[in-house]
């Protein structure tokens, strides 16, 4: 997907005429760095998201991912750096600007589904809730999707009225990601969308996962530890190591061909396993 583009992100946004243009990148990273004091959480981070491309960020922990996946989403402020969406930058946004992205043009799926969801609230009211924050009113239409949802997400429809703390985690995770597609966002954030799960519960959700990204054309930034996830769903890879971004490309060839040490490293480290 996408693969004209690929190479064509670089370290210096400047300059650029296209941001925001439809045919242009959905999103523009541009020497992002975040230091928590004397530490690099991560540094001089840039690149260019397209449009229905999957980008996947990998490194052992302690690597920045985290970090940097929060200065994308707007969760942290980076000291230096750009994040441009739709042409503006997000970083100097003003907080009631980057929430109302975050209802509408975006979505973040966590590691842990109940930073994701609402625990106290039925499975319908966590998937409906985002619609009447996009505006919806009809209660019964509102239901509905809720269902479709639901349903769409391997979840019984039946189940609607139950609380989430009734779910597996597995029923969890598949229940966050419902609640944060409903809506059709443009480019979902996710935190190690299958950590915390048993290995067949992350397969089978792996696999829903990459049926909804191709079905709705979404972009998406993966963050994640598993080298599996990358192969199923990234389009194009970044290794971190120590905060900075030691290799990048095509999935495939990175993980076929690594260049880097580290990345050579971490595959043969998954291989022997
Ligand atoms: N709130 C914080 N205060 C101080 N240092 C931090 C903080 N958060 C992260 N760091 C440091 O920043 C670096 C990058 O951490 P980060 O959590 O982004 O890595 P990660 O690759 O996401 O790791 P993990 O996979 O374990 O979540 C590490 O050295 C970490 O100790």
């Amino acid at each position: 997907m996408n693969a004209a583009h690929i190479g064509a992100s670089g370290g210096d946004i400047s300059g650029m005429k296209d941001m925001g243009e439809a045919s242009g990148p959905l999103l523009r990273v541009g020497g992002v760095t975040k230091l928590y004091g004397g530490r690099v959480g991560c540094r001089d981070v840039s690149f260019d998201l397209w449009p229905g491309e999957v980008m996947g960020i990998v490194g052992e922990s302690g690597s920045g991912k985290s970090t940097l996946l929060s200065c994308l989403a707007g969760h942290l402020a980076p000291d230096q750096g750009r994040v441009i969406y739709g042409g503006r930058d997000t970083v100097a946004m003003a907080e009631t600007e980057r929430r109302h992205l975050g209802r509408t043009d975006w979505a973040f799926v966590h590691q842990n589904p109940r930073d994701g969801l609402r625990m106290g609230v039925s499975a319908g009211g966590n998937v409906g809730e985002r619609l009447m924050a996009v505006g919806a009113r009809h209660y019964g239409a509102i239901r509905e999707t809720a269902e479709d949802w639901l349903g769409r997400v391997e979840i019984d429809p039946g189940r609607i009225d139950d609380r989430p703390r009734q779910f597996s985690g597995g029923m969890q995770q598949r229940l966050q990601i419902a609640r944060n597609l409903v809506t059709g966002p443009k480019l979902v954030f996710m935190d190690e969308p299958t950590g915390g799960l048993d290995v067949s519960v992350q397969a089978r959700l792996l696999d829903l996962l990459r049926g909804l990204v191709r079905r709705m054309g979404l972009s998406a930034v993966i963050v994640t530890h598993d080298l599996a996830v990358v192969r199923l769903l990234a389009d194009r890879l970044m290794v971190m190591k120590g905060g900075n971004v030691v290799e990048s490309g095509l999935t495939d060839q990175v993980l076929d061909d690594p260049r880097h040490a580290y990345t050579q490293l971490l595959v043969s480290s998954v291989l022997q396993v």
